[in-house]
């Protein structure tokens, strides 16, 4: 089992970097979350010129073997290998974003169930051929899963090798919305219907038969110590989902800022701060989706979204469009004229 050592970040910079935020050539607090994540940047990298290097944008792709049944996801599971393929042709929406930006983009395999040629922007971390289906059975085994997190780590490790110092974490699997809900219900205790949306349905009776179907779940759970989450995520979970929470554990071990996406996304963020609470710290959620249960999500880990968008894809598209406002966060905070400079009267 790895082991992650995330230290809790020093706060004996905040007095100073608040200062260089107020004395920039604006009225007091008019540049409002900017601030808050100039701030947040600056105490990360310790210092009161923080820099972006090199952002990168991972997406995870697994299988899900609920989604073999057809019941509640409206999109059959092969799309997930479609995707991928798409991914690394360029032709999905985060593709399109992500080069709108210059992130770079790199897609994970971790559990696809399919074959997968190598290529430039593929990295091949295949745990199985997907899950199993957690109705019949666990959907891996606990090894997997920590296999799983280890292989995260080593991925967002190499990536930082290459001078990232901020990473986004984005996913791909068809049925990731059901896994998602099910262990945002177990690991907060928030009532199922509340952490089920939609997901890629857009009809209501699609919705109540997804609920019905997840209920089911419930019953193979009995017994389980809700607060071995690990083991949890070994019963319920996807093997992008145990890869995102090991690569942003790692990646805030190495004291990198790391771009939460969707419901998916802080689910793996959730898991990772249950296991390490300061985690959160290195963590910029950079949109509430319009999936049901990630509002709530946000407010049990007493976060805030950057911003809504009633963006419901997944994919990290939600990091691609937002990382321009962490970028114009940065930007403000070493290349805006302060009072003095600029010789501009400050208030009385
Ligand atoms: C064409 C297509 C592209 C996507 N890109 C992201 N997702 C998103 O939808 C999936 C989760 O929804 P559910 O639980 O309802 O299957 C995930 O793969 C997620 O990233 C997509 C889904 C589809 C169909
Ligand atoms: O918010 C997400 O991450 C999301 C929502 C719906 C479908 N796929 C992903």
């Amino acid at each position: 089992m790895i082991h992650f050592n995330i230290p809790a970040i020093d706060q004996a910079l905040l007095p100073a970097l608040q200062a260089k935020v107020d004395s920039k050539t604006k009225p007091l607090g008019s540049l409002g979350k900017l601030e808050e994540i100039a701030i947040q940047l600056g105490l990360i990298q310790q210092r009161l010129q923080p820099r972006l290097q090199s952002p990168h944008l991972l997406v995870f792709a697994g299988d899900h073997g609920i989604a073999k049944e057809g019941i509640v996801n409206p999109y059959p599971q092969e799309v997930t290998l479609q995707m991928v393929h798409n991914f690394l042709q360029g032709g999905a929406a985060v593709n399109v974003f992500a080069r709108q930006h210059n992130i770079q983009m790199k897609v994970v395999d971790a559990g696809v169930n399919g074959n997968l040629q190598p290529h430039q922007d593929l990295i091949s971390a295949k745990i199985a051929y997907g899950t199993k289906n957690y109705r019949e059975e666990d959907a891996m085994s606990l090894e997997d899963c920590h296999r799983a997190i280890a292989k995260g780590a080593e991925i967002v490790e190499m990536i930082s090798q290459n001078g990232c110092n901020i990473i986004g974490f984005g996913e791909m699997g068809i049925g990731n919305t059901s896994s998602s809900a099910l262990l945002m219900h177990y690991i907060t205790d928030i009532p199922l219907e509340k952490c089920i949306g939609k997901g890629t349905s857009t009809s209501d009776s699609q919705y109540k038969t997804k609920v019905n179907h997840l209920k089911k779940v419930l019953f193979n759970l009995n017994g389980i110590d809700l607060k071995d989450y690990y083991l949890l995520l070994s019963k319920i979970g996807g093997f992008e989902i145990a890869q995102m929470c090991g690569g942003m554990l790692r990646a805030a071990e190495l004291g990198m800022t790391i771009m939460v996406d969707g419901f998916i996304s802080s689910i793996a963020a959730l898991i990772a701060s249950k296991l390490h609470p300061t985690l959160l710290k290195y963590c910029i959620f950079v949109h509430c989706s319009e999936e049901k249960g990630h509002q709530a999500l946000l407010e049990y880990m007493g976060v805030q979204a950057l911003l809504s968008l009633n963006m419901r894809l997944g994919e990290g598209s939600g990091i691609a469009v937002c990382y321009p406002i962490i970028d114009s966060a940065c930007r403000f905070l070493n290349e805006m004229a302060s009072f003095e400079d600029a010789g501009v009267s400050d208030t009385h």
